[in-house]
C-alpha cells in the first residue's frame, strides 16, 4: 500500500509582507506540510530567511514544518533551525563533505532528517545514507528561485530512488516546477510529497484550496503502487 500523496506548499511564493497570514491561509486550504526554503546567497544565488523568521511564523500553524536548507555550511545552523520550530530539516548532499555527520546533528536535535539532490547529482549519492534518512528530496529545478520549469530528465532518477528506498519508511519529495501537469509525472515515478510554490500561490488566497486540491487529485490519480 502506497503512502498518501502529501502537498507541501513552498512559502517562497507567498507574500513575504504577511507571512503569518499566508501560512494560516495555506493551512486552511489543505496543505499537508509547510515547505520553508532557506537560501544563503552562497550555496544558491538567492537569499530568503533564517531561523528568526521561521520562529515568527511557527505559532501560525500546527502543520509539519519541512525546512529545506539551501545553505553551506549546514552544521553551524542545525540547532537554530531545530529550536525555531522545524519538524524536519533537509540539506543538500552537495553542500559539504560530511553529510552523515549533518544527519547525526539533526537527529541529535530530535528532528527528522532529509537529504536533497540537485538535478545533476546521481541517485547513488543517497545509498550510504539510507538507514539514517526520513526523507529524500529530489530537486526538479536548479535550486534558488521559484517559478522555474520542471526538469523532465529528473524523472528516471525519481524511479531509481524509489527502488533504492524499497520498504524503508522514507518519504520521497520533489521540488520545483510542480503543476497539475508535472506533479502526476513525479508521482507516477515514485514521489509521495510534492512541493509546489507558484502553482499553489497563483491567484491569491481564494484560489489556494482549489490549487492544492487540483495538484493532489492529479498526483493521486497517477501515483504508482511502489510498496
Ligand atoms: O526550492 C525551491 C527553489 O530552490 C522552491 O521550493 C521551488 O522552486 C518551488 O517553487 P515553484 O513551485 O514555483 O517551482
Amino acid at each position: 500500500m502506497s503512502a498518501p500523496i502529501r502537498i507541501a506548499p513552498s512559502i517562497l511564493s507567498a507574500d513575504f509582507s504577511k507571512l503569518g497570514e499566508e501560512v494560516r491561509a495555506i493551512d486552511a486550504a489543505g496543505a499537508d506540510w509547510i515547505h520553508c526554503d532557506v537560501m544563503d546567497g552562497h550555496f544558491v544565488p538567492n537569499i530568503t530567511f533564517g531561523p528568526d523568521v521561521l520562529k515568527a511564523i511557527r505559532p501560525h500553524t500546527t502543520k509539519f514544518f519541512d525546512v529545506h536548507l539551501m545553505i553551506a555550511p549546514v552544521d553551524p545552523y542545525v540547532e537554530a533551525f531545530a529550536k525555531a520550530g522545524a519538524d524536519l530539516i533537509s540539506f543538500h548532499v552537495e553542500a559539504g563533505p560530511h553529510p552523515h555527520r549533518t544527519l547525526q546533528a539533526i537527529k541529535a536535535q530530535g528532528k527528522q532528517a532529509g537529504i536533497v539532490l540537485n538535478p545533476g547529482t546521481p541517485a547513488a549519492m543517497v545509498e550510504p545514507l539510507l538507514d539514517d534518512l526520513d526523507l529524500i528530496l529530489l530537486m526538479t529545478v536548479n535550486p534558488g528561485f521559484g517559478g522555474q520549469s520542471f526538469i523532465h530528465s529528473v524523472l528516471p532518477k525519481i524511479a531509481q530512488v524509489r527502488a533504492l528506498i524499497g520498504e524503508r519508511p522514507i518519504s520521497l519529495e520533489i521540488d520545483g516546477g510542480a503543476t497539475v501537469e508535472t506533479a502526476p509525472l513525479a508521482a507516477k515515478a515514485g514521489a509521495d510529497v510534492i512541493v509546489a510554490g507558484s502553482a499553489v500561490f497563483k491567484g491569491g488566497p481564494s484560489a489556494y484550496a482549489g490549487n492544492i486540491a487540483a495538484i493532489r487529485k492529479a498526483a493521486e490519480a497517477a501515483r504508482g503502487d511502489w510498496v
